[in-house]
């Protein structure tokens, strides 16, 4: 494989030492750069980077040089949080929201995750493939270079393991790390309604074992939040998904303060995802643990909800990342850059933690920070260039407007 050698740097962005893993409080205002430099994959990996006036006598043989003509190099976005194996688009919804119903009311009149699930369970597993992975092209093309995929437009054995071999699939013929969440405990299915033991049964019972016997998810996820899944039913789900190694990410705290931030520091949930409803409670619940608060603030835009209290998460130093919630309800966009601008502008994030928030942070809620989320020496090559910039603040600022001009996947321009 040739290396490859960027030059004329305008600035390099993220450069943490290997051993930082995540930020919080202060740290997360930290993002280091170095102006005027250039940067050498091998083997798919950041070898060496430097200041232009110090670049080496000393390269590779079959090396391919690419001038970055003045841009910002920056790690590639790691969007934590996405369902983007669906069936089919809601914009039905979308014109229902426009009209004054909320979320909960979509959801009481039959769409909601139930519209979506009702789509999946007739579709074939080629066709979820083919729309998913022209969306995952999409947010590639967009910067992202780690994504988290969730089952639960499934809710049953069979669609949720169609579901999880798709993700599966992405998994293997894409060149980006994929984690897959199973989230069956997403909504009740209708038959399920007046019987929740049962659900809860056959997922423990029954998907859970075929899961954990095809090795099809890294993370149990749950729907915490009233007309969903209540606390002691996902307490419940959690305990039995640990049993197969499945650790937690929990949708908690959407529309309502639940308990749900809580129960995740108890089971050590790697992120409890949203915090649209926070309190002091929650928030001192976070101090000392190692869960990282996921916000989605393009959800709180897109649904009209209040956006997540990151400011108070920030100072309480909690690890916060951000990630694009990308599904067909509530959050139909996996631009990582509209959600770096959205978290500056709505959850009043500096442009340094936001940025930080997208790369290192979002990798460590996948588990994956020491893999990649930064540049730095060993980590995987997976990159953006923009155009020149007068800032690093000019990223967000330029709100809905994509900076970037190449992609860098596993050291090789796309
Ligand atoms: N809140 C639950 N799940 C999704 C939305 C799902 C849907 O509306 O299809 C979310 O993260 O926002
Ligand atoms: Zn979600």
């Amino acid at each position: 494989m040739a290396a490859l050698l960027l030059i004329n740097i305008g600035c390099l962005v993220g450069l943490h030492p290997g051993n930082t893993r995540q930020l919080k409080g202060a740290q997360l205002g930290e993002l280091p750069l170095m102006e005027n430099a250039w940067l050498l994959c091998e083997d798919g990996k950041i070898s060496d980077f430097g200041k232009m006036g110090s670049l080496p006598a000393q390269l590779p043989n079959a090396l391919h040089t690419h001038d970055a003509k003045k841009g910002y190099v920056f790690p590639s976005w790691c969007d934590s949080h996405s369902h983007i194996v669906f069936a089919a688009s809601r914009e039905e919804e979308f014109e229902m929201k426009i009209a004054g119903k909320s979320y909960e009311e979509i959801a009481a009149a039959g769409g909601g995750i139930l519209n979506s699930a009702r789509k999946l369970q007739h579709a074939s597993a080629d066709a979820l493939y083919d729309a998913a992975a022209l969306r995952m092209n999409d947010m590639i093309r967009q910067g992202t270079g780690a994504v988290e995929i969730k089952s639960g437009y499934g809710l049953t054995t069979a669609s949720e393991l169609k579901m999880l071999r798709v993700i599966r699939r992405l998994k293997e013929s894409f060149p980006i790390p994929v984690k897959a969440s199973f989230l069956a405990a997403h909504a009740y299915p209708p038959e399920y309604k007046n019987d929740h033991a049962a659900y809860i049964k056959l997922i423990t019972d029954e998907m859970l074992p075929r899961i954990a016997d095809e090795g099809l998810a890294d993370y149990m996820d749950v729907f915490c939040e009233q007309g969903f899944f209540s606390v002691a039913e996902t307490d419940e789900l959690l305990a039995a998904a640990a049993g197969y190694g499945l650790k937690p990410k929990i949708h908690a705290n959407q529309l309502s303060v639940s308990g749900a931030v809580q129960l995740g520091v108890k089971h050590q949930a790697v992120s409890v995802d949203h915090l649209e409803v926070t309190d002091e409670a929650v928030i001192s619940s976070l101090q000392n643990s190692h869960t990282i608060a996921t916000l989605l603030p393009s959800c709180s835009f897109y649904i009209n909800i209040p956006y997540a209290n990151a400011r108070g998460l920030i100072n309480a130093d909690i690890p916060v990342a951000i990630a694009s919630d990308y599904n067909p309800g509530s959050t139909p966009s996996g631009n990582m850059n509209l959600v770096v601008s959205l978290a500056c502008i709505k959850l009043r994030m500096q442009p340094r933690e936001a940025i930080n928030a997208a790369t290192l942070n979002g990798a460590a809620a996948m588990e994956l920070s020491g893999e990649t989320g930064s540049i730095t020496k060993g980590k995987k090559a997976n990159l953006f260039i923009t155009r020149p910039m007068p800032s690093l603040a000019f990223l967000p600022y330029s709100f809905g407007q994509s900076q970037i001009e190449s992609i860098i996947l596993n050291g090789k321009i796309c």
